[in-house]
């Protein structure tokens, strides 16, 4: 089976193999014919051993390697013992970064279940979906709704349900400023999401004018090419400050920018993970109040809901399908920022 799998010396790119098997099921899992996965900057990170080398965690036929991908979408082939509590045959489920947890420690039992320190990750602590097919935990594995089309359900099962858990994270309130911070995957969802969803008006920073043009057909209203403009004054010129700002950049430099475009009492909620640290201006956030919080991914329930809303047409990923035998161009293109929206990888095609 082919399989994209990080290299042994994580140099960020992947290996294409074709003698891939997936473990066998053990109980309460289901095996899942993979469909559509999309790439997401997670994954070049996991590639390049930003968070540890993944090969170093598991093993796979005796061989270190390590599946990435968490943007999956397939359909169950067979059900392990167990499992059939919880899925069916056929049914069309998600491989999401959060792929199981204990299911009884504190943040388990009180909604906050990604926060789990035994909670195992798709693509980085457990092979993950860029494959033909992949294991799931069924109780785990979050259905794609009727009405909701594959390849867009890709792009929210990270970047859609990230950015949705983000703006409740950042407590956004209909007729708030949101400002984001990279137009890239998830930026482009936080501007729908913000304001379809939550009905805020949105401040969008790349620098790319594609991506900003896409922000405006999205609803962003406040367009600023930090390549071009001073990101700071124009944000806050007209907005008047911003209540949050959800930063998805790839760059120290964003954060810092961030917390100078909030008005008194506003949120900075850090969602990208560059490996610097972040630099806040110290009297500015503590004469203006304000709050830094992070936020990763979503629960199963934020990844229904954040689903549900693509199904209503509320929220519509911008997606384009490429072959498998693509996937390290992409990442290029990922490095460069060039990428309006995700590129999916077919695997229907195989
Ligand atoms: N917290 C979470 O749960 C979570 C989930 C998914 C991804 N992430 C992280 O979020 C980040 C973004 O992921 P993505 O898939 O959207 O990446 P992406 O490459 O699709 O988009 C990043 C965007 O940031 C823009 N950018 C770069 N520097 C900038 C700057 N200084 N100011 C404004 N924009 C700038 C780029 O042009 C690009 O459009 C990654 O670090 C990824 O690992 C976090
Ligand atoms: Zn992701
Ligand atoms: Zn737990």
């Amino acid at each position: 089976m082919k399989a994209a799998v990080v290299r042994e010396n994580n140099d960020g790119y992947v290996d294409l193999i074709d003698d891939w098997e997936p473990r066998s099921l053990a109980f309460g899992e289901a095996l899942v014919d993979v469909e559509y996965v999309g790439i997401c900057h997670t994954d070049l990170h996991v590639a390049a051993g930003d968070f540890g080398d993944p090969n170093k965690m598991g093993t796979q036929n005796g061989k270190f390697r390590r599946v990435i991908g968490h943007e999956g979408v397939g359909r169950v082939s067979k059900l392990g013992e167990g499992a059939s509590d919880y899925l069916k045959l056929g049914d069309r489920v998600s491989i999401a970064w959060f792929y199981d947890a204990c299911g009884v420690c504190d943040y388990c039992v009180s909604g906050n279940e990604t926060f789990c320190r035994n909670a195992r990750n798709s693509g980085y602590t457990v092979d993950g979906a860029m494959a033909q097919q992949c294991v799931v935990n069924a109780k785990y594995a979050v259905k794609v709704p009727e009405g909701l089309d594959p390849v867009q359900a890709t792009s929210i099962t990270c970047a859609g349900v990230t950015m949705y858990k983000s703006l409740k994270v950042g407590e956004t309130k209909p007729g708030q400023w949101v400002s984001v911070h990279g137009a890239g995957g998830l930026g482009s969802l936080a501007v729908q999401y913000a304001h379809n969803v939550f009905g805020a008006h949105v401040a969008v920073i790349d620098g790319n004018d594609d991506k900003l043009e896409a922000a405006r057909l999205n609803g962003a209203e406040v367009l600023v090419n930090r390549k071009k403009e001073d990101v700071v004054a124009r944000v806050n010129e007209l907005t008047g400050g911003v209540h949050n700002a959800q930063v998805t950049a790839v760059n120290d430099a964003a954060f810092s920018q961030a917390v100078n475009v909030l008005r008194p009492m506003g949120k900075l909620v850090a969602v990208a993970l560059p490996q610097g640290d972040m630099s806040l201006n110290i009297a500015k956030t503590v004469l203006d109040g304000i709050e830094v919080r992070g936020s990763l991914v979503g629960t199963r329930a934020d990844l229904k809901e954040a689903f549900q809303f693509g199904a209503e047409g509320k929220v519509t990923p911008i997606v384009e399908k490429v072959p498998f035998s693509e996937i390290n161009s992409v990442i290029d293109e990922m490095k460069q920022g060039s990428i309006t929206g995700r590129k999916v990888i077919d695997f229907t095609t195989l």
